[in-house]
């Protein structure tokens, strides 16, 4: 048995398409274009790949893109009056601060100074309450960039039982809530949990965000399994000796098992930007007060 490739470039190629037509209409209705602020600390080359490509995708919506680039050496005060001068920015509908954040800078105290309608992150406490409370609120992308993928490929999930592996608050437990809020039975693994492979095996629906390269085997998954590769791990590739970007899960060993699985790269990551466009979108409907089909997107 071979695993269907779940595309998820394709799918996020779609929903960006989607969210530019919405642009598009967003700036007819209201005179302006919907605003992404992307704020980026210090100088860690992945996380400005990531911050480029972000602007790059907000720009081709058709929606308004602020970079922010901070030295490392930006004080925790400096950086929360940045945001607050985000929230107050009308032009601004959505407010993303790249983690991680140099260590001398907490993190939890700049997530808590973004408005919370401009969380399009979702990572702010009263967007998490949010979403486990059944109230709307954002959503974190990638976590709802996972669920729209295992959607679109298994329709309704009810009854389900699902592993989730890893419990960050910004992939693992939204991932949870978000999968219980479709009525799958949910398992939260992580670092503590014993025979992993064991849990693993009982679950038709296996979300890995573990950040370790390769971890999950294919002999630990039920046959037919659909699996979710959130890792997006750098290593050396031993026979030519380049870097390339591998998951948490050991791909070819998987494909020969589950009934379908998302690559890395070409998965999960592209979804996380469209995602971020379609709550950057969302973002500036509410603000603007300008009404948007619950279904649109
Ligand atoms: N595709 C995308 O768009 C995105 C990809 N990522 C990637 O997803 C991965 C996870 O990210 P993130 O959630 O931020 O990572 P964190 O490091 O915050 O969390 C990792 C989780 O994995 C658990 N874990 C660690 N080792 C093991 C183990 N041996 N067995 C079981 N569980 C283990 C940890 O458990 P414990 O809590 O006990 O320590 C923790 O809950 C990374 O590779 C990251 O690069 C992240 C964000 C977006
Ligand atoms: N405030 C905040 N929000 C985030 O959403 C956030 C963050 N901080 N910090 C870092 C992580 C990671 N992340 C990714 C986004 C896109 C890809 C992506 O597009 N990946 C491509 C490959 C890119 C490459 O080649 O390096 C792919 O998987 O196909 C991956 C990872 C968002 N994150």
């Amino acid at each position: 048995m071979s695993a269907e490739i779940i595309d998820g470039k394709a799918f996020a190629a779609g929903l960006r398409s989607r969210v530019g037509a919405l642009a598009g209409a967003f700036e007819k209705a209201t005179g302006r274009k919907a605003g992404l602020a992307v704020v980026l600390v210090g100088e860690d080359p992945a996380s400005q790949v990531y911050v480029r490509s972000k602007g790059k995708a907000t720009l081709e919506a058709g929606m308004e893109s602020f970079e922010h680039r901070l030295p490392d050496d930006t004080s925790e005060a400096d950086l929360v009056a940045l945001v607050r001068s985000l929230n107050a920015d009308p032009a601004v509908d959505g407010i993303l601060v790249q983690l991680p954040l140099p260590k001398h800078i907490d993190e939890n105290a700049v997530i808590a100074a973004i408005d919370p309608d401009k969380d399009v992150d979702g990572f702010h406490p009263v967007n998490a309450g949010r979403l486990a409370t059944g109230l709307h609120g954002f959503v974190p992308c990638t976590p709802l960039g996972c669920i729209m993928l295992l959607k679109d490929r298994l329709g309704d999930l009810s009854g389900l039982d699902a592993v989730v592996i890893g419990r960050s608050n910004i992939v693992g437990k939204p991932m949870a809530q978000l999968l219980l809020k479709e009525s799958c039975t949910v398992t939260i693994a992580h670092s503590r949990t014993r025979d992993l492979a064991d849990v693993v095996r009982r679950a038709d629906i296996v979300v890995a965000a573990v950040g370790r390269p390769q971890m999950i085997r294919g002999d630990w998954l039920k046959p037919g399994a659909t699996v979710i590769d959130v890792g997006i791990n750098r290593i050396m590739d031993t026979e030519t000796a380049k870097g390339r970007l591998v998951g948490d899960v050991d791909f070819d060993s998987a494909a020969k098992v589950a009934g379908a699985i998302t690559p890395v790269p070409g998965g999960v990551g592209p979804m996380t930007i469209a995602v971020l466009l379609r709550n950057t979108l969302v973002a500036a409907h509410r603000l603007a007060g300008v009404p948007l089909a619950k279904d649109a997107i």
